[in-house]
């Protein structure tokens, strides 16, 4: 596994990074296990906090050079990126701010005694990155990791090097101490004795299926917590009584968000019969109305997706579908030319036949289906393997309440699109993972939640 910068805009080589040996790794390992041991991780939390707000200040320092690394190295818009960025930022001050009151013992009422939940740290964890937050989802593990205690050894993306390294190097400057986080350039084997050690308490990883396949199994041969946070196939629904012009531009910006490379990015858009023709019309002209291009250029609204390889899955997925009897509204092809670019694409008449019924759409591929009524919508939305989020769209609440409780996902979020907050829990069911991530949620997945009783005297 060459881990290397290939500018997703041009698909030319900027540089290439060497893999660390089975020596890198065993220093991390011990690195990280000593400090796990430390009165650093066991003792007050305070100092651990403050290198979270200084992380956050340097980050802020370095918002554009941060920005422009992750656009050059997985084709994210240049305001996507600087999004992303203050993010980041973001989670570090939340976790500085309020990790000692989500770690303070918890009281119980019980007629044993006195009794209360500690929350002590469990180890040294393994983190498991993707490529399309590749800060984000850097800083979702590490900042509830540090707060509590737990050191971090991380692999991240072969395809954002650049970014893992410029991440540790500012966790360094910002006075963690050596075994905080580790990246490490490695291969899946070496993901897998890593679990295995036993200096290893848990793993947190993002990205496909096959990868939290193979962890998740990895860790449960070895009886190791992980949490993973997948693929998922979010149902965007615009009901009879919508705002369609509301709910068109959101359905845009929400599919093509990072070239519709997200997990929790509108997918598959459910529109009540009623509106679907007066949806359908707008939300086609809109789409094939973006402008495409550098995503350095503040003006393009859709850039590349990350790689070549994705182009070529994405456009077998398409053909697919269309084979499986699809009708390919819009678009539906690569763009020739420099660089990994491709069509807004809308798919509608999709069978349950059609392997793209079940398919996540990893790019600006929407797929439509129209239905009759609330009990369609939910039938539908759950007729999947993954169970990320989702959005409704609707002006009367509790109809989107309602419907936002039957639909079987992690989150639904009402009259806007799926996001993310260091203070919203983060996470799915079915294919889409388990656990959360953020959040005093976030927080207490790799923690010893220990009851202490004082019985009655
Ligand atoms: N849930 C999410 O946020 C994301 C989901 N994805 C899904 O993953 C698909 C492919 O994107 P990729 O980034 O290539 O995801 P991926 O799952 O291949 O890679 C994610 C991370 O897992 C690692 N990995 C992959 N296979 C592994 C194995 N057997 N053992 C240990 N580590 C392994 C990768 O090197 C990378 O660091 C996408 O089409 C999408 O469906 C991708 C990015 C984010
Ligand atoms: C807005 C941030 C979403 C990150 C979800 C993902 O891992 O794709």
């Amino acid at each position: 596994m060459a881990y290397r910068t290939i500018n997703p805009t041009t698909n030319k080589l900027v540089k290439t990074y060497p893999n660390h040996t089975d020596a890198d790794v065993e220093a991390a390992l011990d690195a990280a296990h000593k400090l796990y041991k430390s009165e650093w991780s066991k003792g007050p939390i305070q100092p651990r906090l403050k290198v979270l707000e200084r992380l956050a200040d340097l980050i802020d320092a370095r918002k554009e050079e941060l920005a422009r690394i992750a656009t050059v190295e997985m084709g994210k818009l240049i305001s996507d990126a600087r999004d992303e960025v203050w993010i980041i930022a973001e989670i570090a001050r939340y976790y500085a701010r309020n990790a000692e009151k989500f770690l303070a013992p918890t009281r119980i009422d019980s007629q044993l005694g006195d009794a209360w939940v500690e929350h002590h740290p469990i180890g040294v964890l393994l983190a498991v990155e993707p490529w399309n937050f590749p800060y984000y989802q850097l800083m979702r593990v590490f900042a509830p990791a540090l707060a509590a205690g737990n050191p971090v050894v991380a692999k991240h993306a072969s395809i954002v090097p650049h970014c893992a390294t410029v991440f540790e190097e500012l966790v360094n400057e910002a006075g963690a101490p050596k075994g905080a986080w580790t990246n490490l350039f490695i291969t899946s084997d070496q993901v897998a004795n890593i679990i295995a050690d036993e200096r290893v308490q848990g793993a947190a990883m993002t990205g496909s299926e096959g990868a939290g396949s193979a962890i998740a199994a990895q860790a449960g041969k070895y009886l190791k917590k992980s949490t993973l946070e997948m693929g998922g196939n979010d149902v965007f629904v615009v009901l009879d009584d919508a705002d369609i012009d509301k709910a068109v531009d959101i359905g845009v910006f929400s599919r093509l968000h990072i070239s519709g490379q997200e997990c929790i990015c509108a997918k598959r858009f459910v529109l009540h019969e009623s509106i679907a023709e007066t949806f359908l019309s707008r939300f086609t002209t809109a789409m094939a109305a973006v402008k495409i291009g550098d995503p350095l250029d503040e003006t393009t609204r859709l850039g590349p997706l990350s790689s070549a390889d994705a182009v070529k899955g994405l456009s077998g997925q398409v053909a697919r579908a269309i084979e499986h009897g699809a009708t390919l509204h819009l678009g539906g092809n690569a763009i020739e030319g420099e660089g990994n670019f491709f069509e807004p694409t809308i798919l509608t008449n999709i069978s349950r036949s059609n392997p793209a019924y079940f398919e996540e759409f990893f790019g600006p591929v929407a797929q439509v289906y129209v239905v009759k009524n609330d009990d369609e919508i939910v039938e539908l939305a759950n007729d999947s393997r993954y169970g990320l989020a989702g959005a409704v769209f609707s002006q009367n609440i509790e109809r989107a309440k309602a419907l936002a409780s039957r639909i079987a996902t992690g989150a639904i979020w009402i009259n806007t699109f799926a996001s993310t907050a260091p203070e919203l829990p983060f996470g799915g069911v079915k294919r889409s993972g388990y656990g959360r991530e953020l959040s005093e949620l976030g927080i207490k997945e790799f923690v010893n939640q220990k009851l202490v009783l004082v019985a009655k005297s």
